[in-house]
């Protein structure tokens, strides 16, 4: 049986940091499934929908209004997907969009037309690409840059594996944050004392910060899932986390 992963890939590593979407990057995520699809089962929660915005429209705004950041995402959303489906479809792999919110996880029948959705999705070898439903739903672009989504859909699919992609090598430690040589943090069994090294600081396009990965992390280790930092602005990030060749956070189920 193949082990289930899942992968939050946030608008930093879509963007390469940049103000527009990589699809460099794209290609380097398709190509790692393509390269693992024989062992493992992937389900991505991916963010970007408004910096792909961003890169054709200039709505009336000063930045920060949540309806507008929910236009954009109307906005980027098809755009984002017509990347994915490109450039994966060039790698033999199948794509597929599903909408939701984490509190559409809280009501019972939504859950069961989840589940229902993406295990027919996964069975036919179509890779489910998750964001939130940024028009029903502004709980993620106000708080969490859908770490929480991630953890919560991690939990309720049952994955073997949550990996966070950010911008970082993982966790660092506080003492090592400002220096030239930051520090991972490489394996943690208690999240209180994870709580300790992070500081409010977020990157240009992201609005959770490392805090909301932690929160994320402590939802997938109360269902018993492992998840693991990585900087996703690596080349091979996922093939080479699991052959454990770069430094990455990994916090015990
Ligand atoms: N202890 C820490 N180790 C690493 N990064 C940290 C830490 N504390 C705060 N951060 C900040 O969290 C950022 C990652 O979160 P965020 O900006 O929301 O990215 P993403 O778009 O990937 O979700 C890092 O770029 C860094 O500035
Ligand atoms: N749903 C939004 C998420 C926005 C967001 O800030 O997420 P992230 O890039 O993970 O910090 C989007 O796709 O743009």
């Amino acid at each position: 049986m193949k082990k289930r992963v899942l992968i939050k890939i946030g608008s930093n590593t879509l963007t390469k940091e940049t103000n527009q979407i990589s699809r460099g990057k794209i290609e380097d995520i398709g190509r790692q499934i393509a390269l693992l699809k024989e062992e493992y089962e992937f389900i991505l929660v991916s963010s970007g929908a408004i910096a792909t915005a961003k890169q054709f429209v200039k709505l009336e705004h000063n930045g920060q209004e949540i309806d507008v950041k929910q236009a954009l995402a109307a906005i980027g959303q098809p755009r984002l997907m017509h990347i994915f489906q490109e450039s994966f479809r060039e790698l033999g792999l199948f794509t597929s969009q599903c909408l939701f919110s984490y509190s559409d996880l809280e009501n019972e029948k939504a859950r069961v037309n989840i589940e229902n959705t993406i295990n027919v999705l996964l069975a036919n070898d179509v890779i489910p690409i998750i964001n939130e439903n940024d028009t029903v739903a502004t709980d993620e672009i106000k708080f969490g840059d859908n770490d929480k989504l991630a953890a919560l859909t991690a939990a309720f699919l049952k994955v073997d594996l949550l990996l966070i992609a950010t911008n970082t090598d993982g966790i660092y430690t506080k003492e090592s944050l400002d220096g030239k040589l930051p520090e991972t943090i490489k394996e943690v069994a208690s999240i209180t004392e994870l709580g300790k090294e992070v500081s409010s600081v977020k990157s240009s396009h992201g609005t959770g910060g490392m805090q909301s990965k932690i929160e994320a992390a402590s939802i997938a280790k109360k269902a018993g899932i492992e998840t693991w930092i990585v900087n996703g602005l690596k080349d091979n990030f996922i093939v080479d986390s699991f052959r454990d060749q770069i430094h990455f956070t990994k916090i015990k189920a």
